[in-house]
């Protein structure tokens, strides 16, 4: 049995705009208090880990420990078939930190384009077969976790289409769909979207029969 949340204070352990938008909504429902790492000025902890399960629980013990209150953190990735499975746990690093008008952000055309130019030097009838990771963790202060895994699989699709979401959702086309990411709303991407189904198992375990939404 994992513990649960109680009633007390959740801190969203992300930096990430995109996904702090992503996981306030999934939890809206739910009626669980939220405060983001951003709000609190939390430290972004180095990712040192190899796996998605890793680089969640690192996320979310640091920011537990640091804030005195349950956090929950994502880790998450695109994995490109034919690449082996990369950028995978890499993703983000796959983006340059660069200066956007005064914020810190990522280069993530620039990062699309790498993927890009892997996948045409095999030719054009290479697999673009690929899919997204979600390890969602939640950690408590005293070091109690529990770890929710998703996934959604599709297509790198080039070049990048659509204005809305984050990261690598221009050329991610889900199965089954002929628009990427970046062209559905917030509801949309959440009726199919990796986070939304590790959010589905965490919400059937840490919210049991009152699970709605
Ligand atoms: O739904 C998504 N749509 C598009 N791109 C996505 C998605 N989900 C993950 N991704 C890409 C971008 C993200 O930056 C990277 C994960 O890297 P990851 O370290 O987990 O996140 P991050 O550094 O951006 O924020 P933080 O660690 O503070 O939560 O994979
Ligand atoms: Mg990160």
């Amino acid at each position: 049995m994992t513990r649960k949340l109680d009633g007390s204070k959740l801190v969203i352990a992300t930096h990430n705009a995109g996904k702090l938008r992503e996981i306030s909504a999934l939890l809206a429902p739910f009626g669980v208090d939220c405060v983001s790492a951003g709000e609190l000025g939390l430290p972004e902890p180095e990712e040192t880990g190899t796996t998605f399960v890793e680089n969640a629980l690192l996320k979310a013990h640091a920011a537990a420990k640091a804030a005195g209150l349950p956090a929950l953190a994502d880790d998450s990735g695109l994995s490109v078939t034919a690449l082996g499975g990369r950028p995978g746990v890499y993703t983000a690093d796959w983006a340059e930190r660069q200066w956007f008008e005064g914020e810190p952000g990522r280069d993530w055309y620039m990062a699309m384009g790498k993927v890009e130019g892997l996948l045409s030097e095999q030719g054009p009838d290479v697999d673009r077969s690929c899919w997204f990771t979600s390890v969602l963790a939640i950690a408590w202060p005293e070091g109690d976790e529990a770890i929710y895994e998703g996934r959604v699989d599709g297509t790198f699709s080039w070049p990048p289409r659509g204005t809305m979401g984050f990261g690598y959702d221009p050329v991610f086309v889900p199965q089954g769909q002929n628009v990427s990411f970046a062209q559905l709303t917030v509801a949309e991407k959440q009726a199919m979207s990796h986070r939304a189904d590790a959010f589905e198992k965490l919400v059937a375990d840490q919210f049991g029969d009152a699970a709605h939404g």
